[in-house]
């Protein structure tokens, strides 16, 4: 018998796939303290959680049958799902399960805000007849600002157009030609937070979207604009959210997620500005039907063999095929990552190309690494080996693979390009025998750079003295500078400077180099 373990409510018509499997038995146990969850574990092969469970390293160190962990739900935010892809244990997810519920919950609370329908509400209840207290504002010709223009985000822009809303939209996969066709406005986050009367944001929490709402960018919208996160707590900065209500900055905030869930005691419950729920987007007899039917059927379908439909982490390499590939995947990603970090604009297309010893192997599990390497900075966690192609055309975004007999001198190469409606950028990659990974080339600069680490990457024009004023900048910064590779078209043209220093650059730091002359573009990665 395979135990399946299910750590949170689920709902029991969607888990009745994995009830009804002979050689399945199912345990419901949820509420658990974590001592009771690490043993509850011990001999387990898949889990089940919605949002409340955490899975930890030292929850899969205590199931060491375990071979895959079901979240019924978007957000893996509460999985740590590298530990996962270290441990073997395949996550899966329900993506599409509570997108609509989660979009209707929205518009509730967005409604509820222009109205001061719960405060009206409990007024009431406590006998108190009050009307001059509670005038609102209409919808319709008022400007929603949406971040993170996906599933839900699109949902809620039609839902929003339905009450003739104006929409302006910024998420890092959108353009101008892709807002049209759906009848959004495309903007940059600062246009976004300008023009928005009501913002709402849908990206997942990852490092990049972790307070995206912050105090400088509340300073930016209209003063009485109004905020709703039903998205996850944390990608708007509650103490700076907090300030603008009490300022009166901001004339209200609709919250269903928190930073700190359950969130009984926060400070921000206090303001009558700000309405709330109990993280009630994906609570309705549908959503939790449809996601948990959805991860029922993939953890069957993984346990008895079978290939899985929302995978978040798994890599579908054969073994044969894995002995010629994988010394190959960590450069993939590197190239990809690195790639991603330095361009700038809306992705339009990826080309890797494939060289030398390469050019016999079926190289695409790489070019599916490198493209994940690329989606990770603006998709986080949720972009996998499996799911990078699915990711990237579902955004729109063309992928083409090509083998190429130009080896550059190198045994191997691996060249990933990207266009966006920008720039056209490309780096090339080869793994030096003994030595390791090495990006070779950057655009068409030839360097030697280990790719890992702090990295800076600078454009210049070819000036005597701009190597310098950099060093003396990071030794004032007390930064020590590890390597440092140059590379330029000709004498006094455009050239490249890519430095490994031995912590993180900081803002000041970042900005100051920018500011050095003769220098065009700073970027700082940590691959
Ligand atoms: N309140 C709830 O109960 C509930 C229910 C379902 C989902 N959620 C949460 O809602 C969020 C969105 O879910 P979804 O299904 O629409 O996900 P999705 O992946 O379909 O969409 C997320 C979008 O955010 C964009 N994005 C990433 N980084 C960005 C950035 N820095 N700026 C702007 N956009 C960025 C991505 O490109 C993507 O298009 C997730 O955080 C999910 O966990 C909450
Ligand atoms: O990411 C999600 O799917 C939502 O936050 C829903 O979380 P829940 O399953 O705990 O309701």
């Amino acid at each position: 018998m395979k135990r399946v373990l299910i750590c949170d409510p689920l709902s029991e018509d969607g888990i009745r796939p994995l009830l009804d499997a002979e050689e399945i038995e199912t345990v419901v146990q949820t509420s658990m303290s974590h001592e009771e969850l690490l043993k509850a574990v011990k001999d387990v092969e898949a889990i089940i959680v919605r949002s409340q469970t955490q899975i930890t390293e030292e929850v899969m160190k205590h199931a060491p049958q375990l071979k895959v962990i079901g979240r019924a739900g978007v957000g893996v935010d509460n999985i740590d799902v590298d530990a996962a892809t270290e441990h073997g244990v395949i996550v899966v997810n329900a993506p599409d399960g509570n997108t609509i519920s989660t979009a209707e919950h929205t518009m509730a609370m967005l409604m509820s805000l222009a109205r001061n329908i719960p405060q009206a509400y409990h007024q009431l209840k406590q006998k108190r007849w009050e009307r001059k207290k509670f005038v609102g504002v209409e919808l319709k010709g008022k400007t929603l600002g949406i971040v993170g223009f996906g599933r839900i985000g699109r949902e809620v822009a039609q839902r929003a157009k339905g009450h003739r809303m104006n929409v302006i939209a910024f998420d890092p996969f959108l353009n101008d030609e892709k807002a049209e066709k759906v009848g959004v406005q495309n903007g940059s986050l600062e246009e976004v937070l300008k023009a928005a009367d009501f913002l709402t944001v849908h990206t997942p929490l990852i490092e990049k979207t972790k307070h995206l709402i912050n105090k400088e960018a509340i300073e930016l919208m209209k003063p009485g604009a109004r905020i709703l996160n039903c998205a996850r707590g944390g990608i708007i900065e509650e103490d700076a959210l907090l300030e603008a209500i009490q300022s009166g900055k901001i004339a209200g905030a609709a919250l269903d997620v928190f930073e700190e869930e359950p969130a009984t005691e926060h400070p921000l419950l206090d303001f009558p500005e700000v309405i709330a729920t109990p993280h009630l987007g994906a609570s309705t007899v549908e959503a939790q039907e449809n996601v948990a039917t959805d991860v029922s059927y993939d953890i069957l379908e993984l346990l008895r063999g079978g290939t899985v439909k929302n995978p978040v982490n798994l890599p579908s390499v054969s073994s044969e095929m894995m002995e010629k590939l994988s010394p190959y995947f960590r450069l993939s990603e590197q190239l990809g990552a690195f790639l991603s970090k330095v361009v700038e604009g809306t992705l339009e297309r990826i080309h890797v190309y494939y060289s030398g010893e390469l050019l016999d192997v079926d190289t695409m599990p790489l070019t599916r690494i490198s493209v994940k390497g690329i989606l990770k900075r603006h998709i986080g966690e949720r972009v996998n080996d499996v799911n990078a192609f699915r990711t990237a055309s579902d955004k729109g975004i063309e992928i083409n693979e090509q083998k190429s007999t130009s080896t550059k001198g190198f045994t191997n190469l691996i060249t990933v390009e990207i266009e966006t409606d920008q720039e056209k950028r490309s780096i090339a990659g080869t793994l030096l025998n003994g030595l390791g990974a090495r990006i070779v080339q950057l655009d068409h600069y030839s360097v030697d750079v280990v790719p890992e680490g702090h990295l800076i990457v600078i454009q210049h024009t070819d000036q005597p003295g701009a190597i310098g004023r950099v060093g003396s900048l990071l030794a004032g910064h007390d930064m020590n500078i590890a390597t440092m590779q140059v590379g330029r078209t000709n004498l006094g043209g455009d050239a490249v400077m890519v430095l490994t220093v031995d912590r993180e650059v900081e803002g000041k730091c970042r900005e100051e180099l920018a500011g050095i002359a003769d220098i065009r573009k700073v970027k700082c990665l940590n691959l």
